[in-house]
């Protein structure tokens, strides 16, 4: 096998002005990783280095501008050129592979969806006002636009987020000390990964999963009529800003509470409505002020103001929120160095 040679673009010690040059076109970065996500540039290179043409007669696209699309994503590492005009996969390529396990093929898919180019033009309105920018521009609120005018998208952001909490699911149930629970509720626990973690790591244990109906809709197959954990799981399709119709043990709450804050207010009130004395409530979260990855955080606080008028939270800015709604605040503990939950009880 070939060796794969350095990254072309290697940034450090570039002047001010050539660094700016290349930060403003981020675009092209986060474009060319999702023409290869789109195209399966990833899927279509095997173990051995392939050349341009070899890959483009494969995916039955152009040569030319296919090897001037793995250049370009070579300068981020994703790819090498192997110095015979072949290339390979590196770390980076290899997490677009829909195959690989930990795949972040999904979420490259949904965090450069078309919807996003739009929003991020807009940066500086949402500035201006410090809201959404998005039922100014698609005539909806997110999640209804999602569900109503961009069905495509909308699976896409439940894969990616199931993508997303492969991981974090693991390592939440792993962090969770479930003495005494009996049943748990996910609230806004999108297809359901992180419940059927919790279920098939405590045989005993009884859960719900809230979300919208059609998220509800497409659940684990293992949550479903027939499916692996069904006689002790219950879907319940809500909003739970509305209502939380479900009383648990255990009230989970995973990355939902980055919305406005009117809504944060709105779902933990209803926690309490819904909850008996004494359950408890697991607030996880990225934070902003705690995280080993700045860029990425800091990058997903601008999209949340730009989608959903919300926010990545400081430890302060929960812990805020969580005092204001009642509900008692014992610890804050890291499940994983990117996630941090806040153990409270009702
Ligand atoms: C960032 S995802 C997190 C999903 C899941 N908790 C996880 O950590 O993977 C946000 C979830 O909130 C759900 N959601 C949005 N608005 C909601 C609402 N009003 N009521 C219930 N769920 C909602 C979305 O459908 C989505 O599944």
């Amino acid at each position: 096998m070939a060796t794969a040679t350095a990254a072309p673009s290697d940034t450090a010690g570039a002047p001010p002005s050539m660094l700016l040059r290349e930060l403003v076109f981020g675009a092209a970065c986060a474009g060319a990783v999702r023409a290869a996500a789109r195209l399966g540039v990833a899927d279509a290179l095997g173990e051995e280095p392939a050349t341009p043409a070899e890959l483009a007669a494969h995916l039955g696209v152009e040569p030319r501008p296919l090897a001037r699309l793995l250049r370009a994503l070579t300068c981020y590492e994703i790819f090498s050129e192997t110095g015979d005009g072949r290339y390979a996969h590196t770390p980076l390529s290899r997490l677009l592979r829909e195959d690989e396990p930990g795949s972040l093929r999904y979420i490259a898919l949904w965090c450069t969806e078309p919807w996003t180019w739009q929003s991020w033009g807009r940066l500086d309105d949402a500035v201006r006002t410090g809201r959404s920018v998005f039922a100014d521009t698609f005539g909806k609120e997110f999640f209804d636009y999602l569900h109503n005018d961009a069905p495509d998208s909308a699976a896409l952001f439940d894969r990616a987020m199931t993508q997303s909490s492969r991981q974090s699911a693991r390592d939440l149930t792993a962090f969770l000390d479930l003495t005494g629970i009996s049943s748990v509720v996910d609230v806004g626990g999108g297809q359901g990964m992180v419940l059927a973690s919790l279920l098939e790591r405590h045989p005993e244990l009884h859960g719900t999963l809230l979300d919208l109906p059609k998220v509800v809709a497409q659940a684990d197959e293992r949550l479903r009529p027939g499916g692996e954990f069904a006689d002790r799981a219950q879907l319940v399709p809500g909003d739970c800003r509305t209502a939380i119709p479900v009383r648990a043990d255990l009230y989970l709450i995973k990355n939902i509470l980055e919305w406005d804050d009117e809504s944060t207010r709105r779902t933990l009130a209803n926690v309490r409505k819904a909850a008996g004395p004494g359950a408890r409530v697991v607030i996880v979260e990225n934070l902003v002020d705690d995280t080993p990855s700045m860029r990425f955080t800091a990058a997903m606080d601008l999209l949340l103001l730009l989608n959903v008028g919300g926010a990545k939270h400081t430890e302060a800015s929960m812990t805020g929120l969580i005092e204001e709604s009642g509900l008692r605040l014992e610890s804050v503990a890291p499940v994983n160095p990117y996630l941090h939950a806040f153990l409270c009880t009702v």
